[in-house]
């Protein structure tokens, strides 16, 4: 395999809808780094839960354990910079993402899949660290996850776009610690503009549903595709 074939495979979006069962292809490459920071990542969403979800009576100990524990990070970690990587979809960029980074304890994170015709699905629940309204999902959340779930299927469908405009209908509370589903798909596009759209389910339960308008960067294809996004 070429090294271009290679960094290709290991992007986002390159998996082959057509090649999908009814289960769909996991949209995203699995990143069990040897390191062990998909592992680290989950761990710390194990405590981001237990600490938001929990009240304790003392936690001095736990305090001393995890500010060495974030000072040994500190010294031994390489930082990852932005700037010293232009693509879209490498391990790299998406490893940090808030919504499908496995490097980032702040993702859930989603883990989406792809079907045939392009629709991208993700199956998740949302613990209290979600929480909005009580025992709800917070709409910032579910607009983060409908914007990155529409990135996904514009990813599906090979391409890419800045979010320009992004409107999102509740139309019913989203629990929290109850199954969901997210479906997403690419509906039409025209030069550089993108549209794509979602919807969340709680089982038959209609909770909301997003329409996007994507742009594509300048500079994003074909033998540009490796530039610095230029917005
Ligand atoms: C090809 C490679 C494919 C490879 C695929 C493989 C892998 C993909 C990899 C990864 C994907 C993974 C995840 C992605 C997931 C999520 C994505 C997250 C997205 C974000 O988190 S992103 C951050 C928030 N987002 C911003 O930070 C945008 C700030 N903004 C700007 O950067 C500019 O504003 C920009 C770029 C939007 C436009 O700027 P610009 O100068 O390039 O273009 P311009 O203004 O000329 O607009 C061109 C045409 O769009 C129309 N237009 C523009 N804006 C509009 C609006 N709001 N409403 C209605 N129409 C609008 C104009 O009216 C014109 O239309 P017309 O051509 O018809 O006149």
């Amino acid at each position: 395999m070429t090294a271009s074939n290679e960094a290709e495979q290991n992007q986002v979006g390159t998996a082959d809808p057509a090649a999908a069962s009814s289960e769909g292809i996991p949209l995203l490459p699995q990143d069990e780094t040897p390191s062990g920071s998909t592992e680290l990542a989950r761990e710390l969403r194990r405590l981001r839960g237990l600490v938001a979800g929990s009240v304790y009576e003392d936690v001095h100990d736990a305090v001393r354990t995890v500010r060495e524990l974030a000072d040994h990070l500190e010294a031994v970690g390489k930082p990852v910079r932005p700037k010293d990587y232009g693509t879209w979809g490498t391990p790299e960029h998406i490893g940090a993402n808030p919504a499908i980074g496995q490097r980032n304890p702040v993702s859930p994170p989603l883990e989406p899949v792809v079907f045939p015709d392009a629709t991208v699905r993700a199956d998740l629940e949302l613990g209290i660290e979600y929480q909005g309204p009580p025992g709800c999902v917070h709409g910032g959340i579910v607009a983060l996850l409908f914007d990155e779930m529409l990135g996904l299927a514009n990813a599906a469908s090979k391409s890419v776009g800045m979010t320009a405009d992004l409107r999102i209908t509740y139309s019913s509370p989203t629990p929290l610690y109850a199954p969901l589903r997210f479906e997403a798909r690419q509906d039409r596009v025209e030069g550089r503009k993108i549209w794509a759209s979602a919807t969340l389910h709680a089982g038959n339960t209609l909770c909301a549903s997003a329409e996007g308008l994507f742009v594509e960067p300048c500079g994003i294809r074909d033998h540009e595709r490796s530039r610095p996004i230029e917005g």
